[in-house]
């Protein structure tokens, strides 16, 4: 067959989500009371569709981009420019858009994640086969404790215990006084024991000397992990706290793909990688980091951005695929939300997300459900209801 006889795509729509969360979930840069997908669908000419989803957290309060600002991104720069290419190439037509659109890595990633699922569902493999095939079928998943108060953490992660949904729970700092957040992690600890890993992210909170009071503060009340402690550009900070060895410290924000995975391993900035597919500009380059952070022997772990059940799972099938995971993932983004929008859920059993087996990603969405919580549709109905 020519290139020219391969299916094309035809075009991409995008479309932004609305859902609520089941609590407010507190982080030190901001609360998010609901999360908003930017949907993608890659349309082929064989008619096959691919799904993607890009996501953030809190507007543009976590990173530079937003889902608004990814939906017109997509639709305005991305869209025109893959009309017509060979749908068949996933990687020739990223280096297309790599040549044309300097970083949008969160753009980037929900078209790639489109172009692999539908690559997947015309070839008959996973997601993970064709990134070079899956090590393992399921991945450990974190929780994070965010409600802001700590009662009512403790009751919550006990219940997920009671429950094997998850047994390492991830505590978000920063926002308040020192010595209240390391109480707060060090009650929970107290309450836990050994029966859970308990970490924190700062979220870049504290400048240098404040985290090096806090590394050893975190290691006396028996915290495993301390992730992004100061801000993402600080490389040498970073690789200070690092040799203090008072407590394991991973590099999240600072890592936004290979570039950044190569300056930090050759610094020993990090004694672990938080991999975002997003952050890093898509599953390619979540791999590549990956790969660059196992080469100098720091250990994985597979973060997220929060996002929802696609980009949960095309996390999935990249974290699948890597060489090894000793700090597991937190792909617990949809249980964050209160809307299914799947026709079948994910599975989460013993403290596990399983990776599907299916063509593509191995998910199909309910589009009566995409339909309601489309925010196109939502305004529509405000405005009708307004006039
Ligand atoms: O890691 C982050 O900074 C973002 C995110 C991941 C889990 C969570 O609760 O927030
Ligand atoms: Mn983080």
């Amino acid at each position: 067959m020519t290139a020219l006889a391969n299916p094309q795509i035809l075009g991409i729509e995008t479309i932004l989500l609305d859902l609520p969360t089941i609590r407010p979930h507190v982080l030190a840069m901001a609360t998010m009371h609901a999360q908003t997908i930017c949907l993608v669908r890659l349309t082929c000419s064989d008619g096959i569709v691919g799904l993607g989803e890009a996501t953030t957290i809190g507007g543009l309060a976590y990173g530079p981009e937003a889902p608004e600002t990814i939906k017109t991104a997509i639709d305005t720069y991305f869209a025109p420019l893959l009309a017509g290419q060979d749908a068949t190439r996933p990687a020739a037509a990223m280096a297309l858009v790599a040549r044309h659109v300097v970083g949008n890595h969160f753009a980037k990633c929900a078209i790639e994640t489109a172009l692999l699922d539908a690559q997947g569902k015309r070839l008959g493999l996973p997601v993970s086969e064709l990134l070079g095939g899956r090590r393992v079928d399921s991945l450990p998943v974190l929780w994070t404790l965010a409600s802001g108060d700590t009662a009512r953490d403790i009751a919550e992660a006990e219940q997920m215990l009671d429950t094997r949904r998850h047994d390492a729970f991830k505590l978000k700092i920063g926002k308040r006084p020192i010595e209240q957040d390391v109480a707060h992690v060090g009650a929970i600890k107290a309450a836990l024991g050994d029966r859970a890993s308990v970490r924190v992210d700062v979220n870049m909170a504290w400048d240098e000397p404040t985290a090096r009071r806090g590394l050893a503060m975190l290691a006396d009340a028996g915290c495993d992990l301390v992730e992004q402690p100061i801000i993402r550009h600080n490389r040498d900070g970073m690789a200070r706290l690092v040799a203090l060895g008072l407590v394991p410290v991973m590099a999240d924000e600072s890592l936004t793909g290979p570039a950044s995975a190569m300056d930090f391993a050759r610094a020993a900035a990090a004694d672990v990688f938080a991999v975002k597919i997003e952050q890093s500009g898509g599953l390619d380059a979540a791999r590549a980091v990956a790969q660059i952070g196992d080469a100098a022997c720091i250990g994985l772990y597979g973060g997220t951005m929060l996002e929802g059940a696609i980009g949960t799972i095309a996390s999935a099938h990249a974290f699948a695929t890597f060489p090894a995971l000793k700090w597991g993932t937190e792909l617990f983004g949809p249980l964050l939300l209160t809307e299914e929008i799947l026709e079948r859920p994910l599975t989460y059993a013993d403290f596990s997300l399983e990776v599907p087996a299916g063509p593509g990603l191995g998910i199909a969405l309910d589009e009566d459900r995409v339909e309601h919580f489309r925010r196109d549709r939502t305004a529509t109905q405000f405005a009708l209801q307004g006039a």
